[in-house]
């Protein structure tokens, strides 16, 4: 039995809250090993207003997880020992919160004592400013993985709608230059991977970059002088690629069943159209990692928080997924 790491994210933010409701909504016995990392603190907090009574055994290790049976198990690394926490407000000790655990479960992720992951929600604000130098989670794993930010993927997928993205979270004024022949193929080889292993069949839809998909030069040359070449390569591997096409429409076409997935040349032109249909049940998978990771979909929603109104959908389907992934090899 592979254990499934499940890190609380910044501890002021939503993580630890879906933790909790997953876990005390959930079927008893749990389906699987899961190791929390992150403070107990905010867990009890969240226990506490929930309600519900402490579903974790503490460990004193992080590796004895690997020997124990199927439940529950709890590790916190020790900076954030008896940490206090602010339920809702972004500060620097969420930031530390979700790095340190973050940094704790790439140890045991690459020693293979774990097979996969699931990240609770960051503030990459608060992770920064707590010394992470790192855009989001995607980059940190990346680094940590030893395949860096160029050998993955950002690929979020709902029930109709699965999207990659060919560039993760630069400023919207590098984009272009960030799109290169050798980063299109790179995310079409990683998502024809990912959704032939889901059995899906249809071609890969690719985005353009410039309106119309550039208008056959009229309205930008990126599509004829790197997307195209790049589509072309993919082609002769084998992979089912058709694009570029105009990003106002493709979206439509793919949620309608046309295509298995469609590479989005950048963040928002690919998670406006997903988080519009799937919001509350999509998730994020990081694609190249040699372990697997998901994601909530959504963010740290700080103003949620202790609510009772955040919904649980998108994180229990990263577990979901995260097992799903993990059973099939
Ligand atoms: N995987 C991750 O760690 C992610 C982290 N972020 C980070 O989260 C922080 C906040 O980002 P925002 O843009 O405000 O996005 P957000 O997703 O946290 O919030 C956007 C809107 O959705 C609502 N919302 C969020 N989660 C919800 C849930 N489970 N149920 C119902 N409503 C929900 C919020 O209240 C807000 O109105 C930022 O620092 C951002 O970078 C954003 C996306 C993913
Ligand atoms: N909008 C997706 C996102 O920001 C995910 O970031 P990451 O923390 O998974 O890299």
């Amino acid at each position: 039995m592979k254990t499934v790491l499940i890190t609380l994210g910044d501890s002021n933010g939503l993580g630890p809250e879906l933790v909790c409701r997953h876990f005390l909504e959930g079927a008893s016995p749990v389906d699987g090993r899961y190791l929390l990392i992150g403070p107990e603190t905010a867990l009890t907090w969240h226990v506490a207003r929930l309600g519900g009574g402490r579903f974790w055994e503490r460990l004193a290790a992080p590796q004895q997880a690997a020997s124990r049976d199927a439940g529950v198990y709890l590790y916190v690394p020790e900076r954030l020992e008896g940490m206090a926490v602010l339920p809702g407000v972004e500060n620097v000790s969420g930031g530390l919160a979700a790095g340190l655990s973050l940094d704790v479960a790439c140890d045991l992720l690459m020693g293979r004592l774990a097979g996969a992951i699931v990240t609770g929600p960051l503030s990459k604000l608060a992770l920064n400013r707590a010394g992470f130098a790192f855009p989001g989670h995607t980059e940190f794993l990346a680094e940590r993985a030893g395949v860096g930010p160029e050998g993955v993927c950002m690929h979020l997928c709902g029930p109709r709608l699965r999207v990659s993205l060919a560039t993760t979270h630069p400023p919207l004024r590098q984009v272009p230059d960030l799109i290169t022949r050798e980063r299109i193929l790179t995310c079409l080889r990683l998502t024809h991977g990912f959704v032939t292993a889901l059995g899906l069949k249809t071609p890969i839809a690719v985005c353009g970059v410039n309106p119309h998909a550039g208008e056959g030069g009229l309205l930008g040359r990126e599509e004829i002088e790197v997307v195209e070449p790049a589509m072309a390569e993919a082609r002769g591997e084998g992979i089912d690629a058709v694009g570029p096409l105009p990003a106002d429409t493709v979206f439509f076409r793919a949620a309608a069943g046309e295509f298995s997935a469609v590479l989005a040349m950048y963040h928002d032109q690919g998670l406006g159209p997903l988080k519009l249909l799937h919001f509350h049940e999509c998730v994020n998978v990081t694609l190249g990692l040699p372990f697997i990771r998901t994601s909530v979909g959504h963010g740290t929603g700080f103003g949620l928080v202790g609510t009772g109104k955040a919904d649980l959908g998108s994180f229990r389907a990263a577990v979901e997924l995260a097992r799903t992934l993990l059973a099939a090899g």
